[in-house]
């Protein structure tokens, strides 16, 4: 145990969120796990449930007590379902931790708004401006120092790294955007129900919550933000047979003559010094198993010149640059530490 590290503790850590972040914690030069949490397994060994964490972690689980946990750590994840989050962050804070949220409670302004499309009552007054949408690579720099930094949606980010830079630039009509985005089964969570059963799955694909996704509204929030004006999209999510992985498939009407080469250079110069976004080459697409167990999203294009529309291919591995992954990088931008600390990991292969 090194006295300088940063002492943190995961809540909900039983969960594939929770799992994934103890993943990159523990290869993390500047934090350590001090407490592992879970509300329905308080005094197990978390490796009763997941042998691959035999010796790597061996404490049992910690039951949640915000005033106890204030006394022995620094920051806490909260990978708690949305409505857990919301009454549970506002005891953390008041205890004195710094809390990054992997929850949906805290990524809307607007508490009514978060009401309509949650169906949860919204935290309470106050928390909602002070949490910090924390989309790295576009909000990064308001990350540091900050008590609260709410982790974006798993599709709000393939989405939002995908059409930020042509948005900013003017170059799409942002009443023309439309997102097929298809999601691996991972992205439900480690609750079973039937809609995740492997017989209903396997070898199937399904549309879910049309119109109705609690991500729109995360998602025209920042596009908003982005383009100076309120924006409406088209968002469908589709559950695919693999396990992880995301890749949202974006169409765009294109307000000039751009080609792919044009595309390629301003996304390159937006995400200029940005290391966990990779812009393919002209002609070729990104898949998801090409950012499999990595913080990566990889982006594609193409311009129809018949068409006048743009197609943007974004993909990330859910559990990591949707999930985990990226509130480890908030950590860092959090702390002042080298962004990619803990995350550098090439995708796996095969
Ligand atoms: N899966 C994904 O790809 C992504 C998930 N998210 C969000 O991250 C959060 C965690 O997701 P995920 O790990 O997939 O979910 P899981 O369902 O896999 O795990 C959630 C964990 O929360 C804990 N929990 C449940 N109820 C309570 C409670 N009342 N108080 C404290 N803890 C509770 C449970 O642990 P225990 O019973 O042991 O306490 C459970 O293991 C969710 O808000 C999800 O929406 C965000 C982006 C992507
Ligand atoms: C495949 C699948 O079911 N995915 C989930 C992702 C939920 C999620 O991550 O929730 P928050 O980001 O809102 O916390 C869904 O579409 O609702």
């Amino acid at each position: 145990m090194n006295g300088e590290k940063v002492k943190v503790a995961i809540v909900g850590s039983t969960g594939y969120g929770g799992v994934e972040l103890i993943r990159f914690l523990w290869g993390h030069p500047h934090a350590e796990i001090v407490s592992v949490i879970s509300v329905s397994s308080a005094g197990e060994p978390l490796t009763d449930g997941f042998p691959h964490l035999s010796e790597i972690i061996v404490q049992p689980l910690d039951g949640l007590n915000p005033e106890e946990l204030a006394a022995k750590v620094d920051v806490v994840f909260t990978a708690t379902p949305s409505g857990v989050s919301a009454k549970l962050v506002p005891q953390l804070l008041e205890a004195g931790l710094k809390v990054i949220d992997l929850s949906g409670d805290f990524r809307l302004k607007d508490g009514s708004e978060y009401e309509a499309w949650y169906k949860h009552e919204a935290p309470a007054a106050g928390f909602l401006e002070e949490a910090v949408y924390g989309l790295a690579e576009i909000y990064g720099d308001e990350v540091k120092g900050k008590e609260l930094v709410s982790n974006p949606g798993c599709y709000p980010t393939a989405t939002l790294l995908g059409l930020i830079p042509a948005l900013s630039a003017g170059w799409i009509d942002p009443a023309s955007i439309i997102i097929d985005a298809k999601s691996g089964v991972s992205g439900a969570g480690r609750g079973m129900n039937l809609t995740n059963h492997y017989a209903e799955i396997n070898e199937n694909m399904k549309v879910y919550k049309v119109n109705k996704h609690q991500h729109i509204p995360e998602i025209e929030q920042t596009l908003g933000h982005i383009a100076g004006e309120p924006v409406t999209v088209t968002f469908t999510t589709h559950l695919v047979p693999m396990t992880r992985g995301i890749m949202c498939t974006m169409y765009a009407q294109l307000k000039g003559a751009y080609t792919e080469e044009d595309l390629i250079q301003l996304y390159r110069q937006y995400y200029e010094g940005r290391p966990f976004v990779r812009i393919r080459d002209n002609g070729k697409w990104p898949a998801t198993k090409e950012v499999f167990g990595s913080n990566y999203c990889d982006i594609g294009f193409a311009a129809d010149e018949r068409t006048g529309r743009l197609t943007i291919v974004s993909v990330i591995d859910n559990l990591v640059k949707g999930a985990a992954g990226q509130a480890i990088q908030n950590l860092n931008l959090m702390m002042g530490w080298e962004e990619t600390t803990g995350l550098k990991l090439t995708p796996v292969y095969p």
